[in-house]
């Protein structure tokens, strides 16, 4: 249909192609079971509002995503995306990742069409399964002009996310997928998008980062803060050959007595420290409760952990710079 636009769903797996043994399986379920032509025919309600086409790229739980499976997937969406007969992209993916994979792609896509990942809480052998309503919701918004040039969004239970600051609430329930305080971007309606806010930190046509020509990505590992902490963990990931460290801190990434010489040493070896929280919300102040000129780290402003993670590996292929790296915190 001329009409309508030209949506491809590459699908890599997760709960949204998951089964189950009986109809209220909700927990214990096989991930990954089921293939993208399957999932397509499961919904023919999606041929009203877009040409949709399907590619397997993955069938994996999210839990087993690698960066090698970014570097594919993002590849696979920048060559897809140059084609002028591509509207939009939907991505199939497991929950537990979606909010890396897709903070990676909002940097690593050079492109102002729509990209939109979508996935389930409930496996599609289950009552109420969320993932056909999702998939036509996804669908429609990745062939909406309205979407265009939002950068990589996420988008479940109705409400439409940033990829940048989206993050899973919840380990269980339909509504686990939310932006805590800054907030998700709009609704879906109707098969309509409704958007309220856009983001405004950099992303896709803007970003720097290019990773066409890079077959491996940086080792960036993550400590986590905690009472009665120790360095052993971060001391084992500098040995195994870590470029970087995220220190995911308490409160305000606080530094423990235990960690601090431990993220000081790593320095001197060159390692890239960056300072994150365990909280969840809020800027992680620089220069805030550690010294990060004197100790030359870096703050990881708003990102979580796990974003934190994805932010430097990106900078980690252009520099080593941490002031350089510094700004990108503040940019991305
Ligand atoms: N709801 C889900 O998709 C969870 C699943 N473990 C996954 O991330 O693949």
């Amino acid at each position: 249909d001329e009409k309508l636009p030209n949506v491809m769903i590459l699908a890599t797996g997760g709960t949204i192609a998951g089964t189950g043994a009986t109809s209220t399986t909700t927990v214990g379920y096989t991930a990954a079971k089921i293939g993208v032509e399957q999932l397509i025919e499961a919904v023919p309600e999606l041929k009203k509002v877009a040409n949709v086409k399907g590619e397997q790229v993955f069938q994996i739980a999210s839990e087993n995503m690698t960066n090698d499976h970014w570097l594919k997937l993002s590849k696979r969406v920048n060559e897809l995306l140059a084609k002028p007969d591509v509207d939009g992209i939907v991505i199939t993916h497991g929950t537990d990742t979606i909010e890396e994979t897709a903070y990676f792609l909002d940097l690593t896509v050079h492109s102002a069409k729509p990209v939109v990942i979508v996935g389930a809480m409930r496996p599609a052998t289950a009552i109420s399964a969320d993932g056909p309503i999702n998939l036509y919701n996804a669908v429609s918004l990745a062939g909406s002009k309205d979407a265009v040039g939002k950068g990589v969004l996420v988008a479940l239970n109705d409400q439409i996310n940033a990829g940048r600051d989206v993050t899973k609430t919840n380990t269980s329930t339909a509504d686990t997928f939310r932006t805590p305080e800054l907030g998700m971007l709009g609704y879906m309606q109707g098969g309509l998008p409704h958007f309220y806010r856009q983001p405004v930190r950099k992303h896709t046509t803007e970003s720097e980062f290019d990773v066409s020509k890079l077959d491996s990505l940086p080792q960036v590992d993550i400590v986590y803060g905690y009472a009665n902490n120790n360095r052993i963990a971060l001391d084992a990931f500098v040995k195994a050959g870590a470029k970087g460290i995220i220190h995911a801190g308490v409160g305000d990434g606080s530094l423990s007595n235990a960690m601090k010489p431990g993220l000081i040493d790593a320095r001197k070896d060159g390692v890239v420290i960056v300072r994150s929280s365990r909280v969840g919300n809020g800027i992680l102040a620089r220069n805030g409760e550690a010294n990060d000129d004197e100790l030359d780290f870096v703050a990881s402003d708003t990102l979580n952990p796990q974003k934190a993670r994805i932010l430097l590996m990106l900078a980690l292929t252009k520099t080593s710079d941490t002031k350089a790296i510094q700004k990108m915190f503040y940019t991305y």
